[in-house]
């Protein structure tokens, strides 16, 4: 078995380690990641404490306890706060210390006043539990993904060790016993702190490579402008309905919608207000659409919509509802007003691929455009649809 003297030093390093890991990965990764400069300083602080300890027989014993009791308790306020800040939570910073002055309290006086490190550990490990148990609730409640879950289940374990701690203090500690008091139980309440400290660090690292992930993902399946599906995502998931049509029979439709006369627009007002002319155009499709529905930016002021389960007709009766919508949005003061020309296509009558069904909404979106604008027009079955049909 370790000496404990060891195992407070391997804390102390690997603490150091975990920090620096901490604020590498602060560096590399975005700024606006709420809650990761406090996870990175709190195993300094940590780090600090286990020093502290480690001055044993230099500085007086109850500087020692009162110091180093502190800075685990900023320590895990640290680690706390900072998932609090992940997941935009907020905690009240008062109560907590509040709580922690009490805690620390009630230590000086069983240091200070009635002398017994029993009362003391059990104390300390108590309200170390509350912290961590505390955590562990935070990530289980809103770290919905693996390394959530994960650090959650490892903050429950760490529970579970801190009150074996206290609850064993009666039974094996003497009232002049020391942190350093060699047992089974307080071997693993050290080595808690150490090996435990590191993996939950490891879980800070997975779960903000977590987060980076999915925001990645949104910037590529997200047009940022509008908040409409990206041209990548509106393809991926055509190509996904294309497939399903191909095995079930399941017909779905899609809209081919440009605005009219953007351009003039545009020049007319600039290309911010453009802008906003999108998000505001996106919008009213988005409120004339079901929730199963996609809206997708096909490129510049063309948009798709996919209507699952939808035919030729009712796929009409959309399009209408969202040109409607479109003519009647509320404009916002200061945005010009502006119409859709829509083409309307089904895979059931354009041919089997996604090619073939765009050609065919394309067609009918040039019609419409043709015909003066603000207005729907249906594909025509393509000459050689008709063709494979016969
Ligand atoms: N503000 C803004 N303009 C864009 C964006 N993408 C494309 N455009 C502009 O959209 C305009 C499209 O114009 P055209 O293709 O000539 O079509 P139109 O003026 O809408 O005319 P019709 O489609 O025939 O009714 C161009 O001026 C592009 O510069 C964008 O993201 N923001």
């Amino acid at each position: 078995m370790l000496d404990l003297r060891t195992i407070n030093s391997i804390t102390g390093m690997m603490a150091l380690l975990m920090a620096f890991v901490l604020l590498g990965m602060r560096h590399y990764y975005p700024r606006r990641m709420p809650g990761t400069l406090l996870w990175a300083l709190s195993p300094i602080v940590g780090g600090g404490s286990s020093l502290v300890f480690a001055l044993e027989g230099i500085l007086p014993a109850a500087l020692i306890a009162m110091l180093g009791n502190s800075l685990s308790f900023a320590s895990a306020a640290m680690n706390l706060f900072g998932t609090a800040a992940f997941y935009e939570q907020s905690l009240n910073r008062r109560r907590w210390l509040g709580f922690t002055l009490g805690v620390l309290g009630v230590i000086a006086c069983f240091m200070l006043v009635w002398p017994d490190y029993r009362v003391r550990v059990a104390v300390f490990a108590l309200a170390m539990t509350v912290y961590t148990g505390t955590h562990a609730w935070l990530h289980w409640r809103h770290g919905l993904s693996f390394a959530g879950r994960f650090l959650a289940v490892l903050l429950f374990v760490r529970c579970l060790v801190l009150l074996a701690r206290a609850g064993s203090a009666p039974l094996i500690d003497a009232a002049d016993s020391t942190r350093f008091a060699a047992s089974l139980i307080q071997t693993l309440y050290l080595s808690s702190f150490s090996v435990g400290g590191m993996v939950t660090c490891l879980g800070f690292v997975l779960l903000a490579s977590e987060r980076i992930r999915a925001e990645f993902e949104r910037l590529l399946n997200v047009d940022l402008l509008t908040g409409a599906a990206s041209r990548r995502a509106i393809m991926q998931a055509l190509e996904g309905e294309v497939e399903r049509w191909r095995r079930t029979d399941r017909v779905f439709s899609i809209l081919l919608l440009d605005i009219d006369y953007f351009k003039r627009i545009n020049d007319n007002y600039g290309h911010a207000v453009g802008d906003q002319v999108l998000t505001q155009f996106a919008n009213s499709v988005k409120s004339a659409l079901r929730s199963i529905d996609t809206l997708g930016r096909y490129g510049g002021e063309e948009f798709i919509v996919l209507l699952p389960e939808n035919d030729l007709r009712s796929a009409a009766i959309v399009a209408e509802r969202v040109r409607l919508a479109v003519e009647r949005q509320i404009v916002e003061a200061g945005l010009p007003a502006c119409t859709t020309s829509i083409g309307c296509a089904s895979i059931a009558d354009s041919g089997p691929t996604l090619p073939l069904l765009l050609a065919q909404a394309d067609a009918a979106l040039y019609t419409a455009k043709r015909e003066g604008r603000n207005a729907v027009r249906l594909a025509e079955p393509p000459v050689h649809a008709a063709a494979l049909a016969n």
